[in-house]
């Protein structure tokens, strides 16, 4: 399994096949959360990733040596925070516990975790697996339930921080909640992010890169680069591949490892998503594939929440389907014509989750990085977020980070100790 390519639901070829312990939980993803078998692999995969990452952590955890004047000294300890509140949207279950608890744990916090209602299961296997592995009882803890739930959370006085994954207005309230005990806040929430292609890319890649950035997990993915900018001039080209392409993913039973696409979360959310594609034609857009609820052959699955993915031409910068994120599998391509006005464009949103470009140019690939308001950039490639790489956003997408060494920062407190090695100063003269 040490093959497996970090990513945020990267179906990496090179997966070896998954056995016991973890193929169950892949399987129990699916069930949880209609993804297929092949992408719950590799977030379990990326899971146990970050338990074995943090774990390796925890004991290089340090403070700084300070020398003050007088052979006196000072030093700083980093130090838990107590309890930690987790919180979890339904996309990634068994992820999003495992980039919360493995960096909570190794600075020497609690954890209560709740997970969202709809994908209620997998967050229970990983206190079981806490469990067995020596956590002591109370260390990592599940509470099931919705909104109410996690509101009695975060107005908890006992609990020292809240770290969130979901949506802007959930992120705002979770904020509110929070500031009444100034807890501290990592807010993991949506996006709608930009991603470019110039006329010089590799032309293969960019179209898999548009389908990664768009098509995994149903589209319920919160870095999607789901304004999709392609310079003009490759506009026919680019457009027929990527449509004859997203027509050809199998979309099924998320149990069979020929499937690729399963089924989204719930009926309300499919048709949400059926609702902004229908928004979109009103508005303008041309819809070149997809965009349908789906009916697969076998008769099991009938009233399943399976959609076609789509792809949306036509669309213009100020469009309903370019503005909002909608968390499902639609792709709305624009065409542009300069590096300089397609970086204008690209910011012009209040999120700023990630960003990628699609060059052979590789000044301009760093110049584009550097320009993109997005707490990241990929740059040929998409969604590909390995434990040992900060994932966060800017603007409303968020603050604070998960994965990484950066990470210990949000789940610890520095003490500092000052130490006198000589006499204290008799300034009141008495
Ligand atoms: N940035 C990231 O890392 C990331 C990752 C996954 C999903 N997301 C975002 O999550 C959203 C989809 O997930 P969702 O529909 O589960 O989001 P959501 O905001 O509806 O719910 C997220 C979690 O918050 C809980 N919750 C709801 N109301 C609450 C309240 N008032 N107080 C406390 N907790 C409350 C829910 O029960 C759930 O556990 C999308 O916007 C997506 O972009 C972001
Ligand atoms: C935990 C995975 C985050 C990806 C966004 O939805």
């Amino acid at each position: 399994l040490k093959a497996a390519k970090g990513g945020v639901g990267f179906p990496s070829s090179s997966l070896l096949p998954m056995t016991g312990t973890n193929y169950n939980i892949a399987k129990l993803e699916v069930i949880n959360n209609g993804k297929s078998i092949t992408e719950a692999r590799v977030d379990i995969d990326v899971s146990w990733q970050s338990l074995e990452y943090y774990a390796g952590i925890a004991g290089t955890l340090a403070g700084q040596h300070i020398q003050l004047p007088g052979g006196s000294f000072a030093y700083t300890r980093r130090e838990a925070l107590g309890v930690c509140v987790g919180i979890g949207a339904w996309n990634y279950p068994f992820q999003i516990a495992c980039w919360k608890s493995a960096p909570a744990l190794a600075c020497g916090n609690a954890m209560v975790f709740k997970p969202s209602p709809f994908t209620a299961v997998t967050a229970v296997i990983l206190a079981e697996i806490y469990k067995e592995a020596g956590v002591p009882d109370g260390l990592f803890n599940v509470v099931q339930g919705g909104a109410e739930t996690g509101t009695l959370l975060c107005n908890h006085p006992g609990v020292a921080k809240v770290s969130f994954t979901g949506s802007v207005p959930t992120g705002k309230k979770i904020m509110e909640m929070s500031a009444k005990t100034v807890k501290q806040v990592t807010l993991e929430l949506g996006g709608k992010s930009p991603l470019i292609i110039f006329k010089d890319c590799e032309l293969e890649n960019a179209v898999r890169g548009a389908l990664m950035a768009n098509f995994l997990t149903q589209g319920e993915v919160c870095c999607n680069g789901t304004r999709v900018y392609v310079q003009r001039e490759i506009m026919p080209v680019f457009l027929e591949e990527v449509v004859k392409r997203t027509k050809a993913i199998s979309i099924g039973d998320p149990l069979l490892e020929d499937t690729r696409m399963g089924a989204l979360i719930t009926r309300q959310h499919l048709d949400k998503v059926l609702g902004f594609v229908s928004q979109a034609k009103k508005e303008g857009a041309k819809v070149l594939c997809g965009g349908e609820a789906f009916t697969p052959i076998e008769p099991k699955l009938k009233g399943g929440y399976y959609m076609s993915p789509c792809v949306l031409d036509n669309c213009t910068d100020d469009m309903t389907c370019v503005k909002e994120e909608i968390f499902g599998p639609v792709m709305s391509v624009m065409p542009f014509d300069t590096e300089e006005e397609v970086l204008k464009r690209a910011n012009n949103t209040t999120f700023g989750l990630a960003s990628g470009v699609f060059t052979r140019d590789i000044s301009r690939a760093h110049r584009v990085a550097e320009n993109l308001q997005a707490g990241t950039c990929f740059i040929n490639n998409y969604n590909i977020s390995p434990v040992e790489v900060p994932f966060g956003g800017y603007k409303q997408s968020g603050f604070g980070r998960e994965n990484g060494q950066v990470t210990i920062e949000y789940y610890s407190q520095l003490k500092t100790v000052v130490v006198e090695m000589g006499a204290v100063d008799d300034y009141f003269n008495c």
